[in-house]
């Protein structure tokens, strides 16, 4: 199992969950380190720029996963899979976490904080953690169509 290096984020309505989860990783024993890209207490950044900053240190290999937190999960993962070889979900429920490691080889877990309640978001990020994607599984061929409309 890989000691993750995690990237959270979220714009100002996903606030309070990201740093509930933000400490949950940095006290979970799967966690390398923690990376936070905001907001702040105060902070107003839109939702695209925070998960675009968060992907692309996703994809620039300077973290192996990402967090992201807004209002309803949606935005955050729209913007974050803009970003050239990431694969964000938003997903709620235990088996959509699951199948977005384990089917989908996502790197990005969206949540939103209108949405869903604060400890099935905080099971949902410690399951996900136990989750590696296989290489040599049969959803890896379909991973790989994804990767290759995008020429990687
Ligand atoms: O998907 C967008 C998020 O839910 C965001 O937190 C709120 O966006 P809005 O202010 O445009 O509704």
């Amino acid at each position: 199992m890989p000691a993750w290096r995690i990237v959270v984020g979220s714009d100002d309505a996903g606030f309070d969950y990201k740093e509930v989860i933000k400490k949950d990783l940095e006290a979970n024993g799967l966690v390398a380190s923690v990376a936070d890209v905001g907001v702040d207490a105060d902070g107003h950044t839109n939702y695209p720029t925070i998960a675009t900053t968060a992907a692309e240190m996703v994809a620039r290999g300077e973290a192996d996963r990402a967090i992201l937190v807004c209002g309803t999960g949606l935005g955050v993962a729209v913007a974050a899979n803009k970003v050239k070889g990431i694969r964000a979900v938003t997903a709620h429920d235990s088996f959509s976490v699951e199948r977005s490691v384990l089917s989908n080889n996502a790197q990005v877990l969206c949540m939103g904080q209108r949405v869903i309640g604060i400890e099935q978001a905080r099971r949902n990020v410690r399951e996900w953690l136990t989750y590696v994607f296989d290489e040599a599984s049969a959803s890896n061929d379909k991973v790989r169509e994804i990767c290759s409309y995008e020429g990687i």
